[in-house]
């Protein structure tokens, strides 16, 4: 531990080098530790879907029971809280994104000089700064969801998670495929949007895209992961679920959507999913759930095509991976 100002200033350079949020994080994390003397250093992510109370008991479950106050303090506060607690002093600093705070950096130590919190803060000011920009350049300015950008690290680990319970459980790809629980990338692109924005003008059909994205928030779940790759394509990685349970998903977005609008504009979508698996790469994911979108274009549009199925069924060939483009 040392926190000489060339140590410091080396913390910061290489806290900016990250720019993705995880590997962020564990670097404000691991800097707090190389430059403080501390016991324990956590950040813990402030659900925003929750009301005040139930953040708390989210917090106070999440952590220890001493930690309680100094978590509650600070999240009412919005500012930095220190407190003693036994043999141990407790600090407890806001992460805030538009005036909201999004994260609390929870440290324990022994003993915080006046020069150690100083030094926290800053850090702090510092993740707080850089993380607006990475959230920034990774949101689709109109809707609000994440841009293609995002995508490529989200899949990874996805794909990793995936095989991490293969190697757990010791199993081969074809049980795991059995097994009910799985991830899809599903491909939405929304039918003859250009007809839309020619009959009703591109602001009206910029309420679209934005009452499209509403729906999609509202039909899916927090733990799905969702993306607007340009234009009205969206893309959504959905979490662990059966088949039946995503198409049921999947049908009643569909249904919600073209209900919405009602006689002025009727809005269907057709769609490409694929099952993700820990083998292939996410180009060639996106270009087989790109195939079985393209099929459900050909022939009617306001359908769902699965690419496994549509090659089943013999509706499509398989993708010759040969004919690789650059997506990314
Ligand atoms: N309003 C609005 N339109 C957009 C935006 N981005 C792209 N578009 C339009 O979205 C339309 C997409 O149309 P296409 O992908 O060619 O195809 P489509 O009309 O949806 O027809 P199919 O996909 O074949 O069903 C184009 O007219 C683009 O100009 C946006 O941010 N706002």
């Amino acid at each position: 531990m040392t926190n000489e100002p060339e140590a410091v200033l080396e913390s910061i350079v290489q806290m900016t080098e990250r720019c993705q949020l995880d590997s962020l994080a564990e670097s404000l994390v691991s800097t707090v530790r190389e430059m403080v003397n501390v016991e324990q250093v956590e950040i813990l992510k402030v659900d925003s879907h929750l009301e005040p109370d139930e953040v708390i008991n989210n917090l106070i479950t999440l952590s220890a029971e001493s930690a309680a106050d100094v978590l509650v303090e600070c999240l009412k506060s919005c500012s930095t809280v220190k407190l003693s607690s036994g043999v141990f002093e407790q600090i407890a600093i806001p992460i805030l994104l538009k005036d909201a705070v999004v994260m609390i950096l929870w440290i324990t130590s022994e003993h915080f000089s006046a020069q150690d919190v100083q030094m926290l803060k800053g850090f702090s000011k510092v993740y707080e700064n850089f993380l607006s920009i990475v959230i920034e350049s990774e949101t689709d300015p109109l809707t609000g969801l994440l841009n293609r950008k995002a995508f490529l690290p989200r899949l990874i680990k996805v794909a990793r998670l995936i095989k991490e319970e293969l190697d757990d459980y010791a199993v081969t790809p074809q049980e795991s495929a059995l097994s009910s629980k799985r991830y899809w990338l599903c491909i939405f692109d929304i039918d003859k949007f250009k007809v839309i924005n020619d009959t009703f003008g591109h602001l009206y059909g910029d309420e679209i895209l934005i009452d499209f994205v509403k729906m999609m928030k509202a039909t899916f779940s927090e733990l799905d992961s969702m993306f607007r790759f340009g234009g009205d394509e969206f893309v959504i990685i959905m979490s662990k679920r059966n088949k039946a349970e995503m198409m049921k998903l999947c049908e009643e977005f569909s249904h919600k959507l073209s209900i919405h609008h009602g006689k002025e504009v009727q809005v269907t979508i057709s769609m490409g999913i694929i099952e993700i698996n820990s083998v292939e790469e996410s180009s060639e994911l996106l270009m087989k759930a790109d195939k079985a979108l393209y099929y459900v274009k050909e022939t009617g549009r306001n359908n769902i095509g699965i690419y496994e199925d549509l090659i089943q069924d013999g509706s499509i060939v398989p993708l010759k991976i040969e004919d690789d483009i650059e997506i990314f």
